[in-house]
């Protein structure tokens, strides 16, 4: 099978919908500092560049967390692989992922921070696909709403490839 990858979202629609994004954030916190956590790996890539375009004093920290394997299905088990290395007690947290598909990760993410007593905590997600939802969460911030099909891209991968494109595209498998 060979992958063919259809275009959904330019680099630029993105870099448009992430301004929108980072003033509305700024609308929310003002100057206050703000802690991004990053949802490794399929988060990275949008914290970064959210994280440039943002006004206010910003700290990044990394959690790692992985449901998916090489497949294109949730195992709906989510490993924690890596944890927060600081306490976000009494601090503005900003939890940033690529996509929120059947919800179940960033739930689970979502009570094991709010156990920890953050100021505020905000959900960020590049895209959500809403179809496919088991798990319901709310998300304060979404770039775009998409059907139920398999993205690439932005940090999103197929067996851990295309995480590199700068834009996203739907995944087509096709007979070689
Ligand atoms: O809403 P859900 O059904 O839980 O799916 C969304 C999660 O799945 C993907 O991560 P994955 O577990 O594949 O790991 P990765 O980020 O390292 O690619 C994606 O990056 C989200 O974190
Ligand atoms: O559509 C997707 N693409 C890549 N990874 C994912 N994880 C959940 N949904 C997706
Ligand atoms: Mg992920």
């Amino acid at each position: 099978m060979k992958e063919r990858i259809e275009v959904m979202f330019t680099a630029e629609e993105i870099t448009k919908r992430l301004e929108e994004i980072a003033q509305e954030v700024y609308e929310e916190f003002g100057d206050e500092q703000v802690e991004m956590v990053c949802v490794l790996k399929g988060g990275v890539v949008t914290l970064v560049e959210l994280a440039k375009k943002m006004k206010m004093p910003v700290t990044m920290n990394f959690m790692d967390v992985s449901s998916y394997g090489d497949g294109t299905e949730s195992s709906g088990h989510i490993k924690i692989l890596r944890d927060l290395d600081e306490d976000i007690t009494g601090k503005n947290v900003l939890l940033v992922e690529d996509i929120i598909d059947s919800g179940r990760t960033l739930s689970k993410l979502r009570t094991l921070l709010i156990q920890r007593n953050p100021k505020k905590l905000k959900l960020c997600t590049l895209l959500d696909k809403p179809d496919r939802r088991v798990t319901e969460v709310p998300v304060d911030y979404v770039g775009f709403t998409i059907p139920d099909a398999f993205v690439v891209g932005y940090g999103l991968d197929y067996a851990q490839k295309y995480r590199n494109l700068d834009y996203v595209g739907v995944v087509h498998f096709e007979e070689e």
